[in-house]
């Protein structure tokens, strides 16, 4: 009998009860991509279209046993981590990603919700250094945790070239700083985000879409990266179908929600299928 291999994904991060962004987007990702889904929850978030209203972080050993039952059991090809919230879980996943030999790690640096709640506790910053990025294949801040991540105030391009080299000088292979967060691309209409490999950099470039249905761009866009990793796809194939993935996402944003509303996570399986 012949078996097909299913690619599978892990998700450590919070749950976002609106469905847009954390755990829920991810898991959606997983799907439209064709990735079999897996997820250890860190934090419970009360949150909708309108901002984060409470979070409720779980007990760290709640973290680390749903990693160790997904792990030891069903297997992981890629994985992701988002809101992380703390130090302490922050160490016990690198531990664990240390543990089971896992390579295709995708740090989504998350540190704060769009609204201004506070995702991660700020002395939690070093650790995801220290700890996690050694570890990491990839990181995908955006602007303001680049900024954190390094100290540097990035304005131009080249202040983010610079904060590119600094993250990956603390061991991710590949960092991607993000440009949803740039000023300069409402006026321009086009975003770039900087994807460096250690030696060279490489703007990929988007239409900005004139929308305020952005909730959980980030997560979505780190959750298709990894999805394309676990099927097999190199770093810069995965990379690109991501942004593919989120654009298509963006473009074709959900009206739902009385504030900034979440993305279309099967826009992109949609226009697939319409290729056919
Ligand atoms: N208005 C937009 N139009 C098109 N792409 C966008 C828009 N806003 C964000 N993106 C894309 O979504 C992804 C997440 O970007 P960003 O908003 O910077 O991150 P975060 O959600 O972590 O704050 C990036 O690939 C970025 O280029
Ligand atoms: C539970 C949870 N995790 C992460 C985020 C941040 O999501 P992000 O993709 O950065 O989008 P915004 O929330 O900033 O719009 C979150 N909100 N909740």
């Amino acid at each position: 009998m012949t078996s097909i291999r299913i690619p599978r994904a892990l998700t450590i991060a919070g749950s976002d009860s609106g469905g847009g962004a954390g755990i829920q987007a991810d898991l959606k990702t997983f799907q439209e991509l064709g990735v079999y889904g897996m997820s250890a929850i860190t934090a419970i978030t009360v949150q909708n279209t309108l901002g984060v209203h409470g979070v409720y972080p779980l007990p760290q050993e709640a973290t680390a046993q749903q990693v160790e039952a997904v792990g030891s059991d069903l297997g992981v090809d890629a994985l992701k981590t988002g809101m992380l919230f703390h130090a302490g879980i922050i160490r016990l996943v690198s531990e664990q990603i240390r543990k089971f030999g896992w390579e295709k790690v995708v740090v989504d640096p998350v540190m704060i919700a769009k609204g201004g709640a506070e995702l991660l506790q700020p002395d939690a910053v070093q650790a995801l250094k220290d700890d996690l990025f050694p570890l990491a294949l990839i990181v995908t801040p955006n602007i303001p945790e680049a900024e954190a991540l390094t100290g540097i105030s990035i304005r131009t391009m080249e202040d983010r070239r610079e904060a590119a080299r600094h993250i990956n000088s603390l061991g991710p292979k590949f960092v991607v700083i993000k440009g949803g967060h740039d000023e300069e691309s409402v006026s321009s209409g086009q975003i770039i985000d900087l994807l460096f490999d250690g030696a060279a950099f490489t703007d990929l470039g988007s239409k900005r879409v004139q929308t305020i249905h952005t909730h959980g761009t980030g997560c979505t866009f780190s959750a298709a990266i990894t999805a394309e990793l676990a099927k097999g796809m190199s770093v810069p194939e995965a990379i690109s179908n991501g942004k593919a993935f989120i654009q298509a996402a963006i473009e074709e944003s959900l009206q739902l929600g009385q504030g900034h509303g979440p993305t279309n996570h099967w826009a992109y399986r949609r226009r697939q299928e319409m290729l056919l």
